[in-house]
């Protein structure tokens, strides 16, 4: 089926599917090569390159921290658009993943949202957590690569630590590679690039009104 289909449906197969659950369980964190269609990873690469225009340098925290934000992170992002049918493949494969996370391990997750992020050569994303306990709704975070032959030397490697600092895994961004892991346990970084490197990142996220408000309201 053309993934430019309005019929798309999920791929992951329920072996991997509970792979993925059991290893989040386990360690909180899953690498998985090759996790989706070579077609699809192909038309999203040709879609993050054809809209190169509308991305925007990332930033974290308040706009009045740009300043910080240059040293922390040098990548451009867009905000993923469901109404493009081959970004709403991919969002239809991340549902699926929700789902069957949703039934096997009860994590509630309740939505997600996803952005293309381009680092240019020489670009990098600081040491970092994506969510703080206690204090955010993003709960599982996910990274999807989308470059082809990506070499030794071309740097740009998804190095990911404990919460002790110590190195857990290195990563290619190598095209089909999915990471998965808990937001709020895995300090991560991007390595320096020397070649432009396109992924996908992403966060399931749980309702927001059960996250830092009181219920009922005080
Ligand atoms: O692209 C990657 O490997 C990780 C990106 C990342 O950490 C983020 O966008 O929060
Ligand atoms: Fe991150």
């Amino acid at each position: 089926m053309s993934t430019t289909s309005l019929q798309y449906s999920p791929t992951i197969t329920e072996d991997t599917l509970n792979l993925i659950a059991s290893s989040l369980s386990q360690q909180g964190h899953i690498i998985l090569k090759d996790a989706l269609p070579t077609d699809l990873i192909d038309e999203l690469l040709t879609t993050a390159i054809n809209y190169e225009a509308q991305f925007k340098r990332a930033g974290i925290g308040r706009e009045n921290q740009h300043q910080l934000n240059r040293v922390v992170r040098t990548d451009q992002i867009r905000w993923i658009d469901a109404t493009n049918p081959i970004e709403a493949a991919y969002l239809c494969e991340m549902e699926g993943l929700r789902v069957a996370m949703n039934k096997r391990l009860f994590m509630g997750l309740f939505d997600y949202e996803a952005n293309f992020a381009h680092y240019p050569s020489g670009a990098f994303y600081k040491k970092h957590l994506d969510a703080f306990k206690g204090e955010t709704n993003r709960i599982l975070t996910t990274v999807f690569y989308l470059n082809e032959q990506w070499g030794d030397t071309d740097g740009g490697d998804l190095v990911i630590y404990d919460l002790a600092d110590q190195t857990l895994l290195q990563v290619k961004p190598e095209a089909g590679t999915l990471v998965v892991f808990l937001s709020d346990e895995f300090p991560h970084e991007v390595k320096k690039t020397f070649r432009d490197r396109y992924s996908i990142a992403g966060w399931f996220r749980v309702n927001n009104s059960s996250v830092n408000r009181a219920d009922p309201p005080l």
